[in-house]
């Protein structure tokens, strides 16, 4: 397990009592897959388990947006789930305001239920058809008690609703009658009527319309600087990730193989996989770059390959990434990367620092 912090991102920007908002140490998600136990042992077989998350470190400083990126199936929305309490951890720590969350009794976590609040992908699944907008956003005012008597419950909806570019009127109608864009805007006034610190946005515009993106992205950019709101940011899109993010890091099944400032990892990325990501974008500022895709398929996670996971897609696995799991290393520019190659483990010199290097070569025939 890579246990070493991705403290790039601590340094930079903490409060006034040096705390990041969100610090992930070991985070840990297992999946138990056993069939039930008759089934086991007419089919004679053991249990399984699907690690989904693997000892995950991250610092969220306040204020700024940490965005995890990566294929499908690599643990981005478990990551998300287990930090808003959706999913218990199997193991590790989610430290938020200094505080243990994964230590605290259901009881005692209705604070951080009203200061960490979540926005999901589909807009249409996370409104209730039934109801009104105005009792959408209103309901958690009421289970907060952030408002008293009905008077001020009804400003404060009109207020949230404009201020996520709807009307106060708005808050007559149906879900149903809004589009896409405005649904994802309503399920952002909902998100942010508690008055949150953190909101944990797992892939929020992927449901909606190109053009319609880069408006609900704007506004939660636009949100975030007038309520002082600190993100984590799902997504597998990274040309919406790259106008996202003040922190960026990289997963590949499970684990964070880079991670450091956004705009480190986009003008220089290190690991192999995270460059070829990068080579499926076009227009990220890699065009200088000669192009690979990402080819061959993301192991099964239930039996994942020893050593570094991505050794069998790995155009410069040697032997030691083929036995020995690589840890997160700092380099140059406040990143930290796993990879025997990159680092040198592997008894080479280790690629060089990113700044002013030469594109790295990859070989094509990525298997
Ligand atoms: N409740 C669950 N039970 C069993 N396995 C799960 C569960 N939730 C997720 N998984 C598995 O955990 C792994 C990580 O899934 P996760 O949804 O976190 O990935 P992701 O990167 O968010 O992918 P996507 O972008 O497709 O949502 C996958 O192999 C998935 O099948």
């Amino acid at each position: 397990m890579s246990a070493v912090s991705t403290s790039a991102t601590s340094s930079a920007a903490t409060s006034a009592s040096g705390e990041p908002l969100v610090s992930l140490r070991g985070l840990s998600k297992t999946f138990d897959l056993s069939p039930p136990l008759l089934n086991r042992m007419i089919e004679r077989k053991g249990k399984s388990f699907l690690r989904a998350v693997d000892g995950l470190d991250i610092d969220i400083p306040r204020g700024k947006t940490f965005s995890l990126v990566g294929e499908s199936g690599c643990g981005k929305s478990t990551v998300a789930k287990l930090v808003v309490g959706l999913h218990a951890a199997s193991g590790g720590k989610i430290r938020f305001d200094g505080t243990d969350l994964t230590g605290l009794h259901a009881s005692a976590r209705g604070t951080y239920r009203q200061r960490i609040q979540m926005i999901f992908q589909d807009p249409y699944a996370s409104l209730n058809p039934r109801w009104r907008v105005r009792d959408i956003i209103a309901e958690p005012l009421r289970s907060f008690s952030i408002t008293s008597g009905r008077a001020e419950e009804q400003r404060e909806v009109g207020r949230l609703l404009e201020m996520v570019g709807l009307s106060a009127q708005d808050g007559d109608k149906f879900p149903h009658q809004f589009s896409g864009g405005q649904r994802q805007r309503i399920s952002i006034a909902r998100a942010i009527s508690s008055k949150p610190d953190f909101l944990v946005c797992d892939e929020p515009t992927s449901a909606l319309d190109v053009s319609v993106q880069s408006q609900v992205l704007n506004l939660m950019r636009d949100l975030q600087a007038e309520l002082g709101l600190t993100y984590l940011f799902i997504s597998h899109d990274l040309a919406v990730v790259d106008f996202m993010s003040d922190y960026v890091g990289v997963m590949y099944l499970g684990r964070l193989v880079e991670a450091g400032p956004a705009q480190r990892i986009f003008e220089a990325p290190e690991h192999p996989y995270t460059r070829l990501l990068m080579d499926t974008v076009p227009d990220i500022t890699m065009a200088r770059r000669d192009r690979v895709a990402v080819t061959g398929e993301v192991p099964n996670p239930i039996t994942p390959p020893p050593g570094c996971s991505f050794n069998p897609r790995c155009p410069l696995a040697s032997d030691i990434c083929r036995a020995q799991s690589p840890d997160l290393v700092a380099r140059e520019g406040g990143t930290r990367v796993a990879c025997h190659a990159v680092t040198g483990a592997d008894g080479s010199s280790g690629r060089p620092g990113a700044a002013g290097r030469a594109p790295m070569e990859l070989a094509r025939g990525v298997a």
